[in-house]
């Protein structure tokens, strides 16, 4: 999709102030500072519509991006993030959880990773969380342009075998400097938006 219009509906932490449209949801999961916000950038065409920072936990809020008047990217505030209290990680845990298991309109989930290692943890957790409830999910490995092109294979593998992936096909490499794997990750989102139909 080639993206002319888009806009930030809602900074939302409450399900009642989620958009009412009933148009698809794509969200996007991973750990703080993974680079959340430069994906979406990157798939919006825009340099820093979603707020990138290099301090981590910075996104607070659910925050809805309204693309082409067609669907929305949800950008989530990122786990794993060691600096916040306890009661601040249950809160930001309930709202993710109940968005996740309970919205109608998400049709996927893009889970970042970070490609110069292996997944941590948290990852594997929330990887294997989306699994259970059953939710399609494209696995993003991201700041790709890190590591050479010849470690590329070795390293997705990493990402695959830690995750326990099933198959390769929803795992991509991905870069928001030089903008590698956008179509792909393009394809995975209209496919499962639209069902292929976009
Ligand atoms: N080299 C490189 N840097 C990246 C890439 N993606 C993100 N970054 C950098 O990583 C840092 C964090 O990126 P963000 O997009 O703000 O990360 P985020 O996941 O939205 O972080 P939170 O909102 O805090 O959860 C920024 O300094 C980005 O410029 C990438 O593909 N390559
Ligand atoms: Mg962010």
């Amino acid at each position: 999709m080639e993206v002319h219009d888009v806009e930030l509906v809602m900074s939302a932490v409450d399900p009642k102030q989620y958009p009412t449209t009933g148009q698809p949801e794509i969200a996007l999961v991973g750990r703080s500072n993974v680079g959340k916000s430069s994906l979406t950038n990157v798939l919006i065409n825009r340099n820093s519509y979603a707020r990138t920072s290099s301090q981590p936990g910075k996104t607070q809020t659910l925050n809805f991006y309204h693309v082409e008047d067609q669907l929305y990217f949800v950008d989530v505030p990122g786990y794993g993030y060691a600096k916040v209290s306890k009661a601040e990680r249950e809160k930001w845990g309930q709202m993710i959880e109940t968005y996740l298991t309970s919205r109608e309109t998400l049709r996927g989930v893009i889970s970042l990773v970070d490609g110069r290692h292996a997944p941590t943890q948290d990852d594997q957790q929330m990887y294997t969380w989306l699994s259970y409830y059953d939710i399609p999910t494209l696995v993003v490995a991201t700041k790709m342009d890190k590591i050479a092109g010849a470690k590329w294979n070795k390293q997705l593998s990493v990402v695959k075998k830690t995750l326990e992936m099933k198959s390769q096909d929803d795992l991509l490499a991905f870069s928001a400097q030089t903008k590698v794997g956008k179509d792909e990750v393009w394809q995975w989102i209209e496919a499962h938006a639209f069902g292929g139909k976009a």
